[in-house]
């Protein structure tokens, strides 16, 4: 046989990912990585239990029949084939046709931006229990200190990245699964609150003190920093670092108003703290910048003394995750040793232990719009396809550069 035959019938021997799941009008999700949908096994599919599934459908640049998967998909499935642990999504299966590659993982209802969500706007459930707080932070930590003993940074935790398995799942109910959702990067939204931002818009709430200041290392501590970010808004329900303005991705991570936010909440950061920060390629910014006199009296436990939270082991807890100095920072495998995960309530493998989940499903995005402009894609020539499928924030776009007064708080 040869190899066109053979191609012909590999190709209709081998499973349609349409004919298997009824998924097209479920989209759940769209980002720089692709799209993703709920998928529910057909009834004549025995291969596959009767439960929900995501199905991520990954834009392959289809040229010239030969299939050219994106740097990110192959990252995406080189990562996740060697990765298995009960606290990160776990991929299932790769479907692949002449034109596409979908990828299979079981299906999360919940995620921590969605459970924040739900208390901001609730009148009469405005916090997280405590015994919820305590089980979504151990299972988190158990899922990144298995990323970490792997040498595999994150390096973009939020609360949107965080998964929780809902009802549909005996097993797995309450369940954190760590993943990467890698959200498309929107420039310019117009601007709103915290309660209602979206989790596709770019932000820099989670980003660590050296990352800000341009350090050419990526490191745990990058990660740990984010987590601490996370455990600050679950006990207060408000974005740690919020910082209404989103600025244009520039050259540099540098971020002004960011650091700032950082400073306000958390006092400037001395020198006998953080003996390294000199060697801060952004350092000389930093101190034309700020003056550490305007941040004398910041610090987190008066950030956070509306919350009663002094002389908790949360807060000194917290303190160990938020330590400016990243060589510093408590790591995964201590913060699992901490008194906080030995005290009542303990942490749970569900996490939703003794609860009926009050949390939304996941809203079913609309389609149209999004296959236009993949077909719209299929008749560009591959250059400009090339140019329309690199992420947003690699295009400088002409963003307004004004000079501000030096930061006052
Ligand atoms: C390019 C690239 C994108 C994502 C990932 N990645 N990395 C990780 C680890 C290392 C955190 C486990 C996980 C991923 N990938 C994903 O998490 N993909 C998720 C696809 C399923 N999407 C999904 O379940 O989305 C909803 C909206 C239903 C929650 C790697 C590389």
């Amino acid at each position: 046989m040869i190899g066109r035959e053979f191609i012909a019938e590999l190709e209709n021997k081998r499973e349609k990912v349409e004919n298997l799941f009824n998924f097209e009008k479920f989209k759940v999700g769209s980002g720089t990585y692709g799209q993703v949908f709920q998928a529910f096994p057909k009834t004549k599919n025995k291969l596959f239990p009767k439960k929900s599934y995501a199905l991520k459908l990954i834009e392959c640049i289809d040229h010239k029949q030969n299939m050219i998967l994106s740097m990110s998909a192959c990252r995406e499935i080189a990562l996740l084939r060697e990765l298995k642990h009960e606290n990160l999504i776990q991929l299932n299966r790769i479907f692949t046709d002449q034109r596409k590659v979908w990828l299979l993982f079981d299906y999360c209802e919940h995620d921590i931006w969605q459970i924040l969500t739900y208390h901001r706007k609730s009148e009469t459930d405005k916090f997280p229990s405590k015994g919820l707080v305590k089980s979504l932070m151990f299972q988190m930590f158990q899922g990144i200190s298995y990323l970490h003993n792997n040498w595999i940074l994150h390096r973009d935790l939020k609360p949107a990245n965080i998964l929780v398995v809902g009802e549909g799942s005996k097993i797995e109910r309450g369940r954190v699964k760590i993943g990467d959702m890698g959200f498309a990067r929107l420039f310019n939204s117009p601007l709103k609150t915290f309660v209602d931002i979206d989790p596709v818009v770019v932000t820099f709430w989670y980003r660590a003190p050296e990352l800000l200041l341009d350090t050419k290392h990526y490191t745990k501590a990058i990660d740990i920093w984010a987590i601490g970010c996370i455990f600050a808004e679950l006990l207060s329900t408000k974005p740690l670092f919020y910082n209404e303005e989103e600025k244009l991705e520039t050259s540099t991570p540098y971020n002004r108003e960011q650091l700032h936010k950082i400073f306000t909440t958390m006092g400037f950061p001395k020198i006998e703290e953080w003996h390294n920060l000199k060697a801060m390629p952004c350092y000389e910014r930093l101190t034309k910048d700020f003056a550490s006199a305007a941040y004398e009296k910041r610090s987190l436990a008066a950030t956070l003394s509306k919350y009663k939270l002094q002389n908790t082991s949360e807060f000194r807890l917290l303190e160990k995750f938020l330590t400016m100095d990243p060589t510093k920072r408590i790591t995964a495998e201590e913060a699992l040793k901490d008194s906080y995960f030995y005290e009542e309530p303990l942490p749970n493998a569900d996490a939703f232990y003794g609860m009926k989940i009050p949390y939304p499903p996941r809203k079913y995005l609309p389609n149209e719009e999004n296959n236009n402009r993949t077909q719209h894609q299929q008749q560009l020539p591959p250059r400009q396809q090339q140019q329309q499928n690199i992420p947003l924030q690699q295009i400088p776009l002409p963003g307004i550069v004004k000079q501000e007064p030096r930061i006052q708080p």
